[in-house]
């Protein structure tokens, strides 16, 4: 498993003198208790292996291996040059990492059954099924092309350039995916089918969803005086503790008593010297000038915290500029998916890529749009969406760069909302092509268009896919359009507003955020195969 060159060890242990090695086969396995129905046995030719008792779904998460970590020096010295060299792989920062339970008991595979997912936060790495598992077949991770023993099985046969490369140790667990790198899981042949069966209402474990959700909001928050961020806020004097009761009616009634303070207290008293903030200097640039009656120093102008705290530590440095509110907030808690929900998103996924093609089979660029009946009910009553819409990009055949997939989209699904609540103010839709140039739009009547109320536009509670990561422009019309969540395949490095070039819904200010959710990497050449590719410069 280690990148060592220990060869020797290994050989003993490969060809089997008992208890040297694994493999083994002179004791007997024990009996374990993982609830997820394994067991461990001997395999022809591999030491122990572990084994399904019964059927197990695609995605279902069966093992949480916590890890021994061994600094690289003291595996250098000691560890390589036992036994343990069979069991350490690498994990992050140098470190050799060695899995307990059963994680070091999963054999290799050329074509596993199961991949796994290192959790450095708890130091564990999760296995999950890559498909569905039968009754007593044997489980079966990928270590890597780098084997240092000869691999049996059927199924395993070795690629040349594996065999060339040899010697290299546990190279290939050095691949572990890691939940802050993309890949998800392993088994990329069934990408969209693995969740066709199994219990619709289970809840799919984060690390074996088929999509990685973007983080928005930062999980750390100003834990030191150099990372708060601040402001410039006008501030007064009070000589007098009883002013304060006047000063405050003042500000309210003078509309000083604005939101963006919020998160500031009104007063600070420091020994007996009692002082009050206004307002910011950005929102206004002159000192405020106090009424007649009221007798006080000039303000000057101080620098506040910008926000809340959100830890107790950013409380005390942020409170030593200003007296701050203590806001924690919940971590960003993504929503639970079901089996059922990920089966939706997966022939979502499938219509889009569908769309896509025939878009760039008829001369577009292949990119498309698509917003499915919501899963749940609920949901579905709420949007009126009872029919899924979809639109791809026109910027080719209607000569105007600005016709991307998504924008098409969200104006096809505002209007079709707009027309269910006002089937008179939308005759044309679903218009395709999605711009129809020819037929003028509707005038709706004053009285309609109170009530549309921004319907013709709005994708509120919506989930869309997308092939392509959605440009910048794209990305800000998602956000005006009150997206719930977007879903897309492929990120766009040098355009894309979802997480590649920039994050829009992600941005400090901003009024709305919306889920990202990036499906697992396809791979550049699943990406040609399907005739998705599109020019760099291209955006969604
Ligand atoms: C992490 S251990 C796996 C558990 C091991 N079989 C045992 O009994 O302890 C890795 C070792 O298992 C053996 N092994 C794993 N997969 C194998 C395969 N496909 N064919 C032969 N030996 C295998 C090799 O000896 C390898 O060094």
């Amino acid at each position: 498993m280690s990148s060592g060159s220990s060869q020797d060890i290994r050989g003993e242990a490969i060809h089997g003198t008992p208890r040297s090695g694994p493999g083994s086969s002179l004791v007997k396995t024990p009996a374990h208790l993982n609830s997820s129905g394994l067991r461990i046995e001997y395999a022809e030719g591999k030491g122990r292996g572990v084994y399904a008792c019964r059927e197990i779904p695609a995605q279902t998460l069966i093992e949480i291996s916590p890890v021994l970590l061994f600094s690289a020096a003291e595996y250098e010295e000691h560890g390589r040059h036992t036994v343990l060299d069979h069991y350490t792989f690498v994990w992050r920062d140098g470190h050799m990492a060695l899995a307990l339970g059963l994680g070091s008991l999963f054999n290799h595979s050329q074509n596993p059954n199961v991949s796994y997912t290192i959790d450095p936060s708890t130091e564990s790495i999760n296995y999950v099924t890559s498909r569905r598992v039968i009754p007593d077949e044997e489980l079966c991770i990928f270590y890597g092309h780098k084997l240092w023993f000869d691999p049996v099985g059927t199924t395993d046969t070795m690629p040349a350039d594996a065999i060339e490369e040899r010697d290299d140790g546990w190279g290939g667990l050095s691949g572990v995916a890691d939940d802050e790198d993309d890949e998800v899981a392993r088994g990329a042949n069934e990408p969209f089918d693995s969740f066709a069966d199994g219990d619709p209402s289970q809840l799919v474990p984060e690390e074996a969803l088929p999509f990685k959700r973007l983080k928005l909001t930062p999980d750390e928050e100003e834990e030191g005086m150099d990372s708060v961020r601040t402001e410039e806020a006008w501030v007064v004097d009070l000589p007098d503790p009883r002013l304060a009761a006047t000063m405050l009616k003042w500000l309210k009634q003078s509309g000083l008593d604005t939101l963006s303070m919020a998160h500031l207290k009104r007063i600070r008293k420091v020994d007996d010297k009692m002082s009050m903030v206004l307002i910011l200097t950005r929102e206004h640039p002159q000192p405020p000038a106090f009424p007649e009656n009221i007798v006080l120093p000039p303000p000057y102008v101080l620098t506040v915290p910008k926000t809340a705290a959100l830890t107790m530590t950013s409380l005390k440095l942020k409170s030593s500029l200003w007296p701050t509110i203590y806001a924690p907030r919940k971590r960003f808690e993504p929503e639970p998916w079901s089996r059922g929900k990920v089966r939706w998103a997966c022939e979502a996924i499938k219509q889009v890529i569908k769309q896509a093609r025939e878009a760039g089979d008829k001369g577009e660029i292949p990119i498309a749009a698509y917003v499915p009946v919501p899963y749940d009910e609920e949901t579905r009553i709420a949007t009126h969406m009872y029919e899924p819409i979809s639109a791809h990009d026109t910027r080719t055949s209607l000569c105007h760069p600005l016709r991307h997939s998504i924008i098409n989209l969200v104006r096809d699904v505002g209007e079709l909302r707009a027309s269910t609540l006002h089937p008179s103010s939308t005759p044309t839709l679903p218009s395709t092509p999605a711009f129809d140039t020819t037929s003028p739009p509707h005038q709706l009547t004053t009285a309609e268009n109170r009530s549309v109320n921004g319907a013709h536009y709005l994708l509120t509670s919506l989930t869309l896919f997308t092939t392509h990561e959605p440009c910048i422009m794209c990305s800000m019309a998602l956000l005006h359009s009150r997206v719930k969540e977007v879903v897309y395949m492929i990120p766009m490095e040098k355009t894309g507003g979802c997480g590649s070039l920039t994050c829009v819904p992600r941005l400090e200010g901003v009024n709305h955020r919306y889920v990202v959710n990036v499906w697992k990497d396809m791979g550049k050449e699943w990406v040609e195969q399907n005739g998705l590719e599109v020019n760099d410069a291209c955006d969604a």
